[in-house]
C-alpha cells in the first residue's frame, strides 16, 4: 500500500487532476491511498471570506464560485457539492451577525476546500474508470484533540484507522481521503495547520503501515533552494530524514514541518514527486547513510523573524542567567529558534512578535532589550558539513560578496545545518549568491 498527497497545485484545475488521475491509475496495483487537499486558493478563499464577514460583509461568492468551477468542468452533478454550499454560506452569514471569528469557526469554515475537493475528484475518478469513494479523514478514524488550527490526532490513531479502513473501504477502491481537516470527539471540525495535508499523509501512512508516502507538487522533488527564488536550483536525489526535516522547519513550502516525524517513527520512506512530470524520480527520504552525500544539500530561509538582543554585564560569570531568561519567553509561550551568546549579550530569534512584546516588561529586568523586526534565518543544510572543512568560510565569504551583514551566526559541532540572521531586505541576493557559490561553481 503506498498514500499519495496531492496538494493544491495538483488539484488545481481539470487538467491538473486529469495528470493525477493518469498517475493514480497508473500506480494501482500498490493499493493507493490518495490523499487531497483543497483546490490552489481555495483555502485562503475560505479564510478571507470569513474575516470579512467577522467585520460585517457577507459574500460567499469568491469560494463558492471557485469551486463551482472546478466541479462544473470535471463534470459533477450540481447536486454533488450544493449542500455544502448552503452551509458555507449559513455560516459565513452567522459570522457576520455575531462579527466574531473565533479559531473554532476558522477550523470549521476553513475545512470546506478538503471537503468539497475529495467529493468532485472521487466522483470524476469513478467517471473516468477508477473505481474511487471520497472520505472525510475523520470516517477512517482521524479524531483528534481541541486544539483548534494545530490539532493532533488521540492516542490509539494507529489502531483506529486500521480497524475503521479495514471497515469502510472496500477491496478495490481508491479512496480520496481529506487532507489538513479532522475531528474532536465532541464532533467539531478541527485543522492540522495550514499546509498541513502533508502531515495528514504520513500519518495516515504511519497508521496504516504503507510502504512509502508520497508528497506530489509542482517541482521535481526537494530542490537544493526554493525554485521561485533561484531559477537555477536543483533536484535534490536523496535526502536523509533528519537534513528534510531542518529544510521543513526552515520555511520550504514543500513540506510541512511536522511532515516527517510520523514517517521517522515508523521507518517510512518519503518520496517528493512532481504531478507535473511524474517520471522524474524526484527525492526519496529515508534513513540510509550515504557516505558520499555532498557537504551541503540544500539552502531554505524562513523570513520576517524577530530578534530579541539583551545585553547585560550581569552575565558575566553568573550561573543561571540564560535559564531564567528562558523561562520567562517559556511562561509567555515564545518559541525561540536560533541563539547565540557572548559574555555580555545573548541574541535569540522568534517568529511571534506579539507574545515577545508580552513578554518585553519582565525581560527588562536582565538587561538592556533590543527588538529586531525583518530579519530572516537563512539555513545551509547537509549531512556532510561535520565532515568537510572550509564550509564556514565559503559561505561567508559568499555573502561578504553579496554584501550582506552576517547579524548573528550559529553552528553546533556535528550539526547537519548552520544557521544565519540577515535582514529581510538581503534574503534574494544573498540566496542567489550562496547558492551560486555552494553548488554551481566548480568545487
Ligand atoms: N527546496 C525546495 N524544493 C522544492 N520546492 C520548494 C523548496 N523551497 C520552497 N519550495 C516551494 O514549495 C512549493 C511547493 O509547495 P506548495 O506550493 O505548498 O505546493 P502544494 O500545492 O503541492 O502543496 C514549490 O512550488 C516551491 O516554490
Ligand atoms: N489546503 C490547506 C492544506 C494544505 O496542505 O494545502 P497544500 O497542500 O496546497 O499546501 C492549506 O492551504 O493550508
Amino acid at each position: 500500500m503506498i498514500v499519495m498527497k496531492f496538494g493544491g497545485s495538483s488539484v488545481e484545475s481539470r487538467a491538473q487532476i486529469e495528470k493525477v488521475l493518469h498517475i493514480v491509475r497508473a500506480r494501482l496495483a500498490r493499493r493507493p491511498v490518495v490523499v487531497s487537499s483543497a483546490h490552489k486558493g481555495m483555502t485562503d478563499a475560505l479564510i478571507n471570506a470569513a474575516k470579512a464577514a467577522a467585520t460585517g460583509r457577507f459574500d460567499p461568492s469568491v469560494p463558492v464560485n471557485k469551486q463551482r468551477a472546478v466541479a462544473e468542468s470535471l463534470g459533477c452533478a450540481p447536486d454533488l457539492l450544493a449542500p455544502f454550499y448552503e452551509e458555507i454560506a449559513d455560516l459565513l452569514r452567522g459570522i457576520s451577525l455575531v462579527k466574531e471569528l473565533s479559531p473554532r469557526s476558522l477550523d470549521y469554515i476553513a475545512s470546506f476546500g478538503e471537503r468539497m475537493a475529495v467529493r468532485c475528484i472521487a466522483d470524476f475518478f469513478a467517471r473516468s474508470g477508477v473505481p474511487a469513494r471520497a472520505y472525510d479523514v475523520w470516517d477512517l478514524g482521524f479524531i483528534t484533540d481541541a486544539n483548534f488550527g494545530r490539532a493532533r490526532p488521540l492516542p490509539g490513531f494507529d489502531a483506529r484507522i486500521k480497524a475503521m479502513f479495514a471497515e469502510r473501504v472496500p477491496e478495490g477502491i481508491v479512496p480520496i481521503v481529506t487532507g489538513f481537516v479532522g475531528r474532536n470527539e465532541a464532533g467539531e471540525i478541527t485543522t492540522v495547520g495550514r499546509n498541513g495535508s502533508d502531515l495528514t499523509a504520513t500519518l495516515v501512512a504511519a497508521g496504516l503501515g504503507a510502504e512509502e508516502a508520497q508528497i506530489w507538487s509542482d517541482t521535481d522533488g526537494v530542490m537544493t533552494a526554493d525554485p521561485s527564488v533561484v531559477k537555477t536550483a536543483r533536484n535534490i536525489p536523496t535526502m536523509r530524514f533528519e537534513e528534510a526535516a531542518e529544510l521543513a522547519f526552515f520555511g520550504s513550502r514543500v513540506l510541512h514541518p511536522s511532515t516527517l516525524l510520523p514517517a521517522m517513527e515508523k521507518g517510512i520512506p518519503v518520496r517528493v514527486l512532481n504531478t507535473n512530470r511524474p517520471d522524474h524520480p524526484g527525492t526519496v527520504i529515508d534513513f540510509d547513510t550515504d557516505a558520499a552525500s555532498p557537504a551541503v544539500t540544500c539552502i531554505a530561509y524562513r523570513e520576517r523573524q524577530v530578534v530579541l538582543k539583551i545585553s547585560s554585564t550581569r552575565m558575566f560569570g553568573e550561573v543561571g542567567f540564560l535559564a531564567q531568561v528562558l523561562a520567562v519567553l517559556a511562561r509567555h509561550e515564545v518559541v525561540i529558534d536560533v541563539i547565540t551568546t557572548s559574555e555580555v549579550s545573548v541574541s535569540m530569534t522568534t517568529d511571534d512578535l506579539g507574545k515577545l512584546s508580552r513578554a518585553l516588561p519582565e525581560l527588562e529586568q536582565f538587561g538592556a532589550c533590543e527588538v529586531l523586526p525583518n530579519r530572516t534565518t537563512l539555513v545551509i543544510v547537509g549531512q556532510g558539513m561535520p565532515r568537510q572543512k572550509g564550509v564556514a568560510a565559503q559561505v561567508l565569504d559568499a555573502m561578504a560578496q553579496a554584501g550582506v551583514n552576517v547579524e548573528m551566526l550559529s553552528y553546533a559541532t556535528g550539526s547537519v545545518n548552520l544557521s544565519m540572521v540577515i535582514e529581510d531586505a538581503h534574503v534574494a541576493s544573498a540566496v542567489g549568491v550562496l547558492h551560486h557559490s555552494l553548488f554551481e561553481k566548480a568545487r
